[in-house]
C-alpha cells in the first residue's frame, strides 16, 4: 500500500488546494476523468465561451428599435471556429496543468478512479491501494439522466459533449428547464439554430423568485419555442439521420390548449419534435456512489445524494460524528452545485487540513448565482415568498431597468432589479436582477449582505456614477420603503 500525507480525490476545486502550505508534503491528486474537473472542461468556462458569441449576435438581432439593423442567421456562424477557439484554449490549460502537477516532486498523480476501503484506504480502478491520514474529497457531481429509450442514440448529448459537435446543428431539442437547459437554449438560439425547449412542469428556473423566472419565461417564449409541461418518453431515430422526441403532457389544463396548438403532433396528449440533435438537461447528482461510501462509513444524506459535512467541511459519518482526517468540498457535498462555492470552500479545506486545531469555518449565507442567459439573471438571499415566509413585514421594490437613463439608451423592456429588505433594520434580505449585464450588476448588493451594510448605507454612502446602468440598482434601494 502506497502511503501520502494528504490525498485529494477530485482535480476541480480540490487542485487549488495547493499552496505554499503543501510544498513539503507528500500529496497525491486522484482524478479519473479530465483534469481540471467540471467548470474548466465541461462546464462554467466552455459555456460562457458559447455564451460571449451567441449573446452578441442576439444582442445585434435586437438593435432594430435603436435604428440599427444587422442581419444574423445561422449562415454567417462558423461553428468550427467558435468551437475550436474555446477548446484550442481550454484543452491546452487542462493538458498544462496536468503537466504542472506531474513536473512537482512532492505531487503524484492518479488518473484513474478510486474508491474506498476503509476510513482512510482507497483502492483504484486497476488495483493500486493507497492511505493518508488526511484525504480531501472533491469528486464532485455528474448528469443524471432520466430512463428512457433512445439515450444512447449518437444524436442525443448532454452538457458534457454537446460542446464539441462535429457540425452545426440547424434544429436542436433541449430538455429540462434549469440553468443548463436555459444557457444553452441562449448558445444556440443566439448562434441562429432553431431551438425547442421541453419542460416537465410550466416553471422554469424553479429556485428564483417568481417574478424573475415569469419574466424568463415571457423572454424564452419571445426566443425560441419553449413548450411547457411536456415530459419526453422516447427518443427514435429516422432514416435521414434525424431524431424524433416524443413527449407526453405533463401540466395543468389551462396549458394545455396554447402547447397543443403548436404541437407537431398527435394528438394533444402527446407532441413530437424532430431535431439533428438532443440535449438531456435533467440535472446532475452528486458522485458519492462512485466512492463505495459504506466500506469508510461516509454519512451520505439519503434524498439529495450529497455527503455530509460540518461548519468546517469534515466529513460526517451516518451518525453525523465528525470523522478523523477527511473533509469534503464542492458538488459531492453542496447543494448550491456552483464553481464560487466549491472554491470558497476549497480556500476553508486548504487551511483546515494543514490548521486542524484551528479550523475556519465555510460561510454560506449569502451564496449568489448567475444565469447567463439573455437576458441574463442574478440572485442572491431570499426570493420574496421565502422573505414573507419568514419575516412578518418586507420591503420590496422592483425597478425597471427601462426607467433610467441607461435603460432609455438600450431601450430595455424587460428587466428588473428586485430588492428585498427588512424595513424595520435596513438590512437586505435579497436581490434578484433580470436585464443585461445582471451578473455584474449585482455585486454592490451581495457586498451589502455579506458586509451587513444597510439598504440607506449603500444607496447614499457613496457616489453612483450617472449615467450607468448601476443607476438601477440605486433606485431600487431608494424606492424600498423603510422605518
Ligand atoms: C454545463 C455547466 C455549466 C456550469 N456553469 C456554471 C457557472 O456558470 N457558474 C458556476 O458557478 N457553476 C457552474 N457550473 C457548476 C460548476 O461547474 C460546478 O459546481 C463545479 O465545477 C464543481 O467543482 P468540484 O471541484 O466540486 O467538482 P468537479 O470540477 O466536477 O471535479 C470533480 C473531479 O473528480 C473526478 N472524480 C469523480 N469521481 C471520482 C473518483 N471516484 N475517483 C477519481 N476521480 C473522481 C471527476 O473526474 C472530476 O474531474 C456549471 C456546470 C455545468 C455542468
Ligand atoms: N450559471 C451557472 O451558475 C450554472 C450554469 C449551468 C449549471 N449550473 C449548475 O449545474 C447544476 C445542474 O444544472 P441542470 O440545469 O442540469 O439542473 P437543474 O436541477 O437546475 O434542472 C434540471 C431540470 O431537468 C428537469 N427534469 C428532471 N428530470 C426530468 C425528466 N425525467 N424529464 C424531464 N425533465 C426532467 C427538471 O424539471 C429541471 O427543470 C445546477 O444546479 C447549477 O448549480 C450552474
Amino acid at each position: 500500500m502506497r502511503a501520502h500525507d494528504v490525498i485529494i480525490i477530485g482535480s476541480g476545486s480540490g487542485n487549488s488546494l495547493l499552496g505554499p502550505d503543501y510544498e513539503n508534503l507528500d500529496v497525491a491528486i486522484i482524478d479519473g476523468g479530465t483534469f481540471g474537473g467540471t467548470c474548466l472542461n465541461v462546464g462554467c468556462i466552455p459555456t460562457k465561451m458559447y455564451v460571449y458569441p451567441a449573446e452578441v449576435a442576439q444582442s445585434a438581432r435586437e438593435l432594430g428599435p435603436l435604428g440599427v439593423t444587422v442581419d444574423v442567421d445561422a449562415a454567417d456562424v462558423d461553428w468550427p471556429a467558435i468551437r475550436d477557439r474555446i477548446f484550442g484554449r481550454i484543452d491546452a490549460i487542462s493538458e498544462g496543468g496536468l503537466d504542472y502537477r506531474r513536473s512537482l516532486p512532492n505531487v503524484t498523480v492518479y488518473q484513474e478512479h478510486v474508491r474506498f476501503t476503509g476510513p482512510r484506504t482507497l483502492v483504484t480502478d486497476s488495483g493500486q491501494e493507497l492511505t493518508a491520514p488526511k484525504i480531501v474529497i472533491a469528486s464532485g457531481s455528474r448528469v443524471e439522466l432520466p430512463d428512457l429509450p433512445g439515450l444512447d442514440l449518437p444524436q442525443v448529448h448532454t452538457s458534457d459533449t454537446v460542446m464539441r459537435l462535429p457540425e452545426w446543428p440547424a434544429r436542436v431539442v433541449i430538455v429540462g428547464g434549469g440553468y443548463i437547459a436555459a444557457e444553452f437554449a441562449h448558445i444556440f438560439h443566439g448562434l441562429g439554430a432553431h431551438v425547442t425547449q421541453l419542460n416537465r412542469s410550466d416553471r422554469l428556473l424553479r429556485g428564483q423568485d417568481r417574478e424573475i423566472a415569469e419574466r424568463f419565461r415571457e423572454s424564452a417564449q419571445d426566443q425560441w419555442d419553449l413548450q411547457l409541461g411536456w415530459t419526453p418518453h422516447a427518443i427514435v431515430p429516422a432514416d435521414d439521420g434525424t431524431v424524433t422526441v416524443r413527449s407526453t403532457r405533463t401540466a395543468p389544463e389551462e396549458d394545455r390548449r396554447d402547447a397543443a396548438q403548436q404541437s407537431t403532433v398527435e394528438g394533444p396528449g402527446t407532441r413530437e419534435d424532430v431535431a439533428d440533435v438532443v440535449l438531456m438537461a435533467t440535472g446532475r447528482r452528486p458522485n458519492t456512489d462512485l466512492l463505495d461510501p459504506a466500506a469508510a462509513g461516509l454519512g451520505i444524506d439519503p434524498e439529495s445524494g450529497l455527503l455530509r459535512v460540518d461548519e468546517y467541511q469534515r466529513v460526517l459519518d451516518a451518525d453525523g460524528n465528525v470523522m478523523d482526517g477527511l473533509w469534503a468540498l464542492g458538488d459531492i457535498c453542496s447543494p448550491a452545485q456552483l464553481k464560487h462555492v466549491a472554491n470558497h470552500e476549497a480556500r476553508v479545506v486548504a487551511h483546515n487540513v494543514i490548521h486542524p486545531e484551528d479550523p475556519v469555518a465555510a460561510d454560506h449565507r449569502f451564496i449568489p448565482a448567475a444565469v447567463f442567459t439573455h437576458p441574463e439573471i442574478a440572485s442572491v438571499g431570499m426570493t420574496e415568498d421565502q422573505a414573507r415566509a419568514q419575516h412578518e413585514r418586507v420591503a420590496v421594490k422592483s425597478q425597471a431597468f427601462g426607467d433610467v437613463a441607461y435603460g432609455w439608451a438600450m431601450e430595455d423592456r424587460r428587466g428588473v432589479c428586485k430588492v428585498i429588505a427588512d424595513p424595520a433594520t435596513g438590512q437586505l434580505l435579497g436581490a434578484h436582477l433580470i436585464g443585461p449585464h445582471a451578473s455584474i450588476l449585482i455585486q454592490p448588493l451581495i457586498q451589502a449582505m455579506s458586509t451587513g451594510q444597510t439598504v440607506q448605507d449603500i444607496a447614499r454612502g457613496q457616489y453612483w456614477i450617472h449615467p450607468s446602468l448601476t443607476e438601477v440598482v440605486e433606485n431600487a434601494l431608494l424606492g424600498l420603503d423603510l422605518d
